[in-house]
């Protein structure tokens, strides 16, 4: 039985304050929770530790330490995507396929986060709709692999939260330590970014110094300088009105999402707040692809924590999957709690994704519908890197547009992968990046990612589709 949001036993935003939201550490509410069910059920992607004891001794050591994010912050999003289920956001979500201990630096999240809020200025000025900002940041160090190893035949790189990148044999080993530095990394991240964006990064005064170096003189970086200009007349406009600065204008709020993937870490980061479980490590935590088996460990873990959570839906999904899905992680239908995320591929989106959201759409569940045009999208270039076509990204991300648009259902959002660095690791976009120019700066540990020139063309078109 459905019901619905204000009878439930989430809280509205605002009744649920840090004041009020002291985690206890309580194993009994843990067990009643059922927060610990995962560990019992069959489990993919599981990370090959060689020492389960020394696992234990880090998660110990996690349960105690400061949260990477607070509860009321998680509420707060799961509000605002509620506006995006009903039609009236759009949620932008994006940063790195892997996150790197080595990256973890001031100069690669400002660049990233100023990527993200330059697409998000295109998006909201282009479609006029409030955008919803979440990066993969802050917890981003966990990758679910085709094979166990490589093509050296090394075991796989699973994320710097579980083994490392460096191709040799002892560096490939999972080590448990390895969680300890990912959750420094993640606070430090989310310190940065918070203090960054209070003192000013986000202010809408300052929408040119987003537009750095390489982009400002990209055919991309000169249309984002336009709209920028605009930005500044109506903001001169609103003071020649005797319009005070509203606080709205000068910073925003940017969260932090990675996909829970190593569960002995989400877990360890999970505190129950007034009788419900969030999962700290992250404001969003999402499933992927490769680990929804909906009587699996990762669905379980996910389905007892209040988070907005997403779940990636590939081209294997049937539409009753996606029913089972909504049933099981949003049995209350609380608009804002689930957000799937269709990851189909350009040539599949048109025929494999209207049944599902009919069918969901029928059933009456609310959820987010958000289009990953990234991950069905990998090809090997002919000179063997892993690479993505910008056109095929756009082409992903137009079907999901059409399907919605035929189904009179919203589109709500994209989750990209980007970076602020100028790398070359997709091809196309208006630099017409070839196969022969992969080389020249291919930076990623894991999957390709759109550069800024490429993120803005494609905030740039998103914002055409989402006005049309
Ligand atoms: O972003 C993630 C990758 O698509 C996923 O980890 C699989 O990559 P692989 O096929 O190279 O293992
Ligand atoms: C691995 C990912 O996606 P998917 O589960 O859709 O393959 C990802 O987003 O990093």
């Amino acid at each position: 039985m459905r019901h619905e949001w204000h009878q439930l036993s989430y809280p509205t935003v605002g009744t649920l304050g840090p004041q009020t939201s002291r985690p206890t550490d309580d194993s009994v509410e843990d067990e009643a929770l059922g927060l610990d069910r995962w560990r019992e059920l069959p489990r993919a992607q599981t990370p090959p530790w060689p020492d389960q004891k020394a696992v234990d001794e880090v998660c110990q050591v996690l349960s105690t330490v400061p949260s990477v994010v607070a509860p009321y912050e998680v509420d707060h999003l799961r509000s605002q995507l509620a506006q995006v289920a009903e039609g009236k956001a759009f949620l932008l979500q994006g940063g790195d396929c892997a996150e790197t201990f080595t990256d973890n630096t001031e100069s690669h999240l400002l660049a990233n986060a100023r990527t993200l809020l330059q697409m998000a200025v295109v998006l909201t000025y282009g479609a006029s709709l409030p955008v919803v900002k979440v990066a993969r940041v802050a917890g981003q160090y966990t990758k679910p692999r085709s094979l166990p190893t490589d093509a050296r035949g090394l075991p796989a790189y699973r994320g710097d939260m579980i083994n490392s990148l460096e191709p040799v044999p002892e560096a490939r080993i999972a080590d448990p330590q390895r969680m300890i530095r990912a959750y420094a990394n993640s606070s430090s991240a989310m310190n940065m970014l918070r203090a960054y964006l209070a003192g000013g990064l986000a202010d809408l005064h300052a929408v040119h110094d987003w537009n750095k170096g390489f982009v400002r003189n990209s055919p991309a970086g000169e249309r984002y300088d336009a709209i920028a200009r605009e930005i500044d007349r109506a903001l001169a406009f609103m003071r020649a009105c005797g319009m005070t600065d509203d606080e709205a204008l000068r910073t925003v709020t940017l969260y932090c999402s990675h996909e829970a993937l190593a569960l002995e870490y989400d877990r360890a980061l999970t505190r129950v707040s007034d009788g419900r479980a969030y999962g700290l490590s992250g404001h969003f935590l999402w499933i992927g692809e490769r680990t929804r088996q909906i009587d699996g460990a990762h669905i379980d873990y996910i389905s007892r924590i209040a988070n907005p959570i997403g779940v990636k839906i590939g081209p294997g999904t049937t539409p009753d999957q996606a029913i089972e899905l909504c049933e099981k992680l949003n049995p209350e239908n609380v608009p804002g709690r689930l957000t799937l995320v269709s990851r189909m591929g350009n040539h599949k989106v048109r025929d494999t994704l209207p049944p599902i959201v009919a069918k969901v759409t029928a059933s009456g569940a609310k959820v987010v519908w958000q289009c990953d045009p990234m991950h069905g999208n990998t090809h090997e270039s002919s000179n063997g890197y892993k690479t993505r076509h910008f056109d095929r990204i756009v082409d992903e991300v137009l079907g999901y547009f059409e399907v919605h648009r035929g189904l009179e259902t919203h589109p709500g959002g994209i989750h990209v992968e980007l970076t602020g660095e100028d790398v070359t690791e997709c091809l196309g976009g208006a630099q017409a990046i070839e196969d022969v120019h992969l080389p020249d700066r291919y930076e990623t540990a894991c999957d390709p990612r759109l550069n800024t020139q490429q993120s803005l063309e494609l905030a740039f078109l998103v914002a055409e589709m989402l006005r049309g």
